[in-house]
């Protein structure tokens, strides 16, 4: 009996053969790739190479289980190959410390395989295989795990969506209005600390807002103390007072305007309660002082003596701090502020520090069952495409696996921890692998964003009402016949992005922009091309510059640019401007419900990134 005997019994001569012959690419060696390549050895796939730029930390050590305490600060490529050789020794294994995305790695590179495999941790790294798999044909399965959550994906070209078809749940962002003044649970109001933290200490951004700081930091301070009681002030009273002013006003509307169902309160603030030296009595050496939540006591003397801390920091160092997670002193700062914050807003959700790091720190755990279970899903997919006698559709019998292994919850539903889901077809819409694609070569340092809009999509492209994002970044949204209140604030932002060269938005070279038209509901995507020596006025064109929108929007018969006035601005029409406000509208219930799924989804919140919405 040879070690493939129970293999060959299970796929038969046939496609063991083939699995045999077949060779693929795993790309990354981490959590999920160590128990990939382990799978592949064992289940009879020969032919492997693995590319990882990391080394092995101690921190990989407890689920990277082909890496040893010996091998720490080695290429986990290397280590990955030299210990899955001896789990099957007539493997053929080709290791490479390097990262992806390096020239080495092109499309020829790619073209030798049958199947490349992600084991990654990155959405980037992601992207870009995806879009060498896209260029070469080859089938590409992705596996990934958060937490008790885990998900096998297959993609092939024209026949599944890619990987970028569907936008990937990005950082939780939130609306700025709800975090400066309208908090409704602990999140965010560690959001709206974090941003504190930063104000405070780190460098000025004119897109922070949440207070006006700037007397504040001109007047002359006693102490870091006196400083650290003016910002408590100024932040946990009389700005609080300043919005219950604001609601007495609509004395009609108190309490029901609010988030949290009542009217916010001010911290009560006196020397008595400002005594700092609370909080060295509060710090024990018990780890599980940690996960305790402090008192409003204790989170006002942590918030002082924290406040004043970093103050003498930045001041001493003369420098900018930024917020570190694993920064004992700003996660104590950040902890205390948000708390006295939920005191505020009436949120009885306090966080203690372990939980504070978690959510400001977005930390989710890594688990070494899902690992496991996750790769063991991308051999069986794997096989699945080996399998398959179609030589055009090698994903016909895959599917999309989403487990959720965390079993409590499940096991009280009853329902299976694995679901299995049909390939979704390709997004006519997407930008990267649909057909709406072109490239627009300029001097992206000089050319201004507003040049961009008028030339390129208004005119040569024929949008109407375009929103450009870069990345999950909203660069400019046209605001059609007039904006309201709401809108204000972000229409400051659009018009002095409008300004600013491409570069100074981070448009650089081979960016893609994906542009969007509300009018018409048509995606577009737009490869930026850097070139220094193109003049300010000058661009050139790649790929259909056919007026798709205005087509999809009139029938083609119909087919026109609309007008246009002195001012470059489109004339709208009343029909126009009625679908323009309706397309708007749906689309701020698009956003609002996205944001609504988000909420309910991630209880593990992911705050870094704070975007209007
Ligand atoms: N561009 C890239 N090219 C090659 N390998 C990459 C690239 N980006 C990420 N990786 C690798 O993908 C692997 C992902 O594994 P994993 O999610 O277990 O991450 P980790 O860094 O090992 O652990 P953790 O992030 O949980 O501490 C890592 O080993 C990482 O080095
Ligand atoms: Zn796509």
């Amino acid at each position: 009996m040879d070690r493939y005997s129970h293999i060959k019994q299970i796929y038969g001569d046939e496609l063991f053969n083939r699995m045999q012959k077949s060779k693929v690419l795993v790309v990354g060696a981490g959590g999920i790739g160590c128990e990939l390549l382990k799978n592949l050895v064992l289940s009879g796939y020969l032919n492997i190479e693995i590319i990882d730029l990391d080394t092995i930390d101690v921190s990989n050590l407890n689920r990277q289980f082909l890496f040893r305490q010996q091998h720490v600060g080695q290429s986990k490529a290397v280590i990955a190959k030299e210990t899955a050789l001896r789990f099957n020794p007539a493997a053929n294994i080709n290791a490479h410390h390097g990262s992806i995305y390096s020239s080495e790695f092109g499309l020829d590179y790619f073209r030798q395989f049958d199947v490349v495999l992600n084991a990654l941790d990155n959405v980037d790294a992601r992207r870009h295989v995806n879009r060498m798999c896209l260029a070469t044909g080859i089938v590409m399965i992705d596996g990934g795990t958060a937490g008790y959550r885990g998900q096998v994906n297959s993609y092939q070209k024209g026949l599944t969506e890619c990987y970028e078809c569907a936008t990937k749940a990005t950082q939780k962002t939130y609306a700025i209005c709800t975090i400066r003044s309208n908090p409704s649970t602990a999140v965010h109001c560690i959001v709206w600390s974090k941003l504190l933290f930063e104000r405070l200490f780190g460098k000025i951004d004119e897109a922070n807002s949440i207070s006006d700081f700037e007397i504040l930091f001109q007047e002359k301070h006693k102490n870091s103390l006196d400083f650290a009681r003016k910002v408590f002030e100024k932040v946990f009273v009389q700005d609080i007072k300043k919005l219950t002013e604001l609601t007495e006003e609509n004395a009609d509307k108190k309490d029901t305007m609010w988030n949290s169902g009542k009217a916010p309160e001010p911290v009560p603030f006196s020397d008595e309660t400002s005594n700092t030296n609370t909080a060295a009595a509060a710090a024990t050496d018990d780890a599980l002082e940690e996960q305790r939540v402090w008192s409003l006591q204790e989170n006002i003397s942590q918030f002082l003596s924290k406040c004043a801390a970093l103050h003498d920091r930045k001041t001493s160092q003369q420098s900018d701090l930024s917020f570190d997670k694993d920064d004992d002193e700003a996660l104590q700062f950040v902890t205390a502020a948000a708390n006295l914050r939920c005191f505020n807003f009436h949120i009885k959700d306090a966080k203690s520090i372990f939980d504070t790091k978690a959510i400001a720190g977005n930390i989710v755990p890594a688990i070494a069952t899902s690992n496991a279970v996750i790769a063991g899903m991308l051999v069986l997919e794997l096989t699945k495409v080996i399998s398959a006698h179609d030589s055009e559709n090698k994903v016909s019998s895959c599917r999309t696996l989403a487990g959720y292994l965390q079993d409590p919850p499940m096991l009280k539903r009853k329902k299976a921890p694995v679901f299995a889901m049909p390939l979704p077809p390709p997004n006519p819409k997407c930008f990267v692998c649909s057909s709406n694609y072109v490239t627009v070569t300029l001097n992206a340092k000089q050319t201004k964003l507003d040049y961009f809009v008028k030339r390129v999509l208004l005119e040569k492209l024929g949008l109407r009402e375009p929103m450009v994002y870069l990345g999950s970044k909203l660069l400019y949204e046209h605001s059609g016949d007039g904006s309201d209140d709401d809108d204000d604030e972000m229409a400051q932002v659009f018009k002095n992005n409008l300004n600013k060269n491409l570069t100074d938005l981070g448009v650089t070279d081979q960016c893609v922009l994906n542009v969007s038209d509300g009018a018409v509901d048509v995606d577009w995507s737009v490869r930026i091309s850097h070139d220094g020596v193109l003049d300010l006025d000058e661009f050139k064109f790649e790929g259909d510059t056919e007026s798709k929108v205005v087509a999809a929007a009139l029938g083609e018969d119909e087919k026109k640019i609309p007008e246009e006035d002195d001012d470059d601005m489109v004339v709208w029409t009343e029909d126009e401007k009625r679908k323009a406000k309706e397309n708007k509208q749906k689309r701020g219930l698009k956003r609002k419900r996205d944001g609504e799924e988000e909420e309910r989804q991630s209880k593990v919140a992911k705050v870094d990134v704070v975007e209007i919405d």
